[in-house]
């Protein structure tokens, strides 16, 4: 795509509710003056006594499969730079973001928007830019990355390191939580996880109550660590069929639960629908460091958390390429990809 279409298709040069269509159909727009954001997800202090954390992981994994973490080990100052550098590529000049720009979604380090289209409607357009690419724990992946800004390559090295170790750490908790051993889960999820960084840029939106910054959804993957700009909200959550809106609390990160380890743990723990919009004010930044199997991993529910009584299996196993192959296939739509992997009881 060449720069001049990618300056329109970035949606916020010039900022344009009308081209390209940005604007929503009425029963999926956001209504924002009926979404609460007082204690919507619990807050957990990682610095707390083993037993107690692990059943407060476990609870939030049941009731919410999304929480916020706070003494989480990793520092306020890298998580300012990683802040920083992720802020510092969205206000490169379009021309040099936009040589990223594409819609091929094999490209493992791309700019893209996101947009929705129902059945029979125009596609929508979502008020955001992504930026995803490759992160790693062991294996160099930097070369990959801009060179510009200077600082990113050497940041985002630095941030993966630790978000590899809490990860690992959280993994842990949540396999005890489920009654099985600590490595049980990352076991599973395999030794050559697909590890994905995906930052969002949601400049400010003349009307907020129009459009949605990203999509309804679930994550796909299985664990995601993601930091928000402070003092700006965006991000909304299913609890108990309402949206909430989450809060940004100074120094937590949001922990959710992906697709995966809702079938891994046989249901128990949820993959809960989430979506991002927009405001009038202030620009807002999302890093998202997801988690989950490669494609040559078969995932199922985990034999000891399945009985053929009490606890059947509610999803049949996969190759997670087939996974992926159904994610993409319902791309644009209120996706149900978990679901055609289940069994009928
Ligand atoms: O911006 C946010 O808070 C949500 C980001 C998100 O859900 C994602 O990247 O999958
Ligand atoms: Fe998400």
């Amino acid at each position: 795509m060449d720069t001049a279409t990618f300056k329109l298709a970035n949606g916020y040069t010039p900022l344009s509710l009308s081209s390209p269509n940005f604007i929503l159909p009425e029963d999926k727009r956001p209504f924002l003056s009926q979404v609460p954001s007082l204690d919507s997800i619990p807050i957990i202090n990682l610095n707390e006594d083993p037993e107690s954390l692990i059943k407060k992981v476990s609870q939030a994994c049941e009731e919410y499969g999304f929480f916020q973490v706070i003494n989480h080990g990793v520092s306020e100052e890298l998580c300012t730079r990683m802040m920083n550098a992720v802020s510092d590529f969205f206000d490169l000049p379009p021309q040099e973001r936009g040589t990223l720009f594409t819609d091929d979604k094999t490209k493992p380090v791309r700019v893209s928007n996101y947009h929705i289209k129902g059945k029979g409607e125009e596609k929508v357009t979502m008020w955001s830019e992504t930026f995803a690419h490759p992160w790693h724990l062991v294996d160099d992946f930097t070369h990959l990355l801009p060179q510009n800004p200077p600082q990113y390559r050497g940041v985002v090295a630095e941030y993966a390191k630790e978000i590899g170790a809490l990860m690992s750490r959280l993994l842990s908790l949540i396999s005890n939580g489920l009654g099985l051993d600590k490595d049980c889960l990352e076991t599973r999820i395999g030794e050559n996880p697909r590890l994905v960084t995906q930052a969002n840029y949601y400049p400010p939106c003349p009307d907020p109550e129009l459009t949605l910054g990203l999509p309804v959804h679930t994550d796909l993957n299985a664990l995601t660590i993601l930091m928000q700009s402070q003092g700006v909200i965006g991000l909304h959550v299913i609890k108990d069929g309402k949206w909430v809106a989450v809060d940004p609390v100074p120094n937590a990160f949001v922990i959710n639960l992906g697709d995966q380890i809702q079938v891994l743990s046989n249901g128990r723990y949820k993959s809960v629908h989430h979506r991002a919009v927009t405001n009038k004010e202030l620009p807002r930044i999302s890093i998202a460091m997801f988690y989950g199997p490669n494609k040559d991993t078969m995932i199922g529910p985990i034999d000891d958390l399945v009985d053929e009584k009490e606890h059947p299996p509610l999803y049949r196993s996969y190759l997670f390429a087939d996974f992926l192959a159904e994610f993409y296939k319902q791309e644009g739509t209120r996706r149900m990809v978990k679901e055609v992997f289940q069994l009928q009881h």
